[in-house]
């Protein structure tokens, strides 16, 4: 099965703490199960909600870990805008 798009568009939809999207290098993932479990609290997680969280992802140096965790809530990847 192909792998779900999403617009930004439809992922700024998912910003609450009940519902929340986060995109990391373009993939999207459904972050609402692990809002509870962050190690980096809840936070910074619903402020990143709906968005383009990669540079704040990135800036904190998350472990190989981290990385894997991630993985577990992927579901689809962003379409970029085609700006012909
Ligand atoms: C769903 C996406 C994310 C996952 C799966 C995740 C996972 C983790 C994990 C496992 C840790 C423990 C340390 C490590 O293993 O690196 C951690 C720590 C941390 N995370 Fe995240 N993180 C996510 C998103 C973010 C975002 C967007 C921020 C925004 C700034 C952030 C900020 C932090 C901070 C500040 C810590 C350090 C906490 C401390 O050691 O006191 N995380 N995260």
């Amino acid at each position: 099965m192909a792998a779900k798009e999403f617009t930004y568009q439809d992922v700024a939809e998912h910003n609450t703490k009940k519902d929340l999207f986060i995109v990391i290098h373009d993939k999207v993932y459904d972050s609402t199960k692990f809002i509870d479990e962050h190690p980096g609290g809840e936070e910074v997680l619903l402020d990143v909600g709906g968005q383009d969280a990669t540079e704040a992802f990135e800036d904190v140096g998350h472990s190989d870990e981290a990385r894997e965790t991630l993985e577990k809530y992927y579901v689809g990847n962003v379409k970029r805008k085609v700006t012909w």
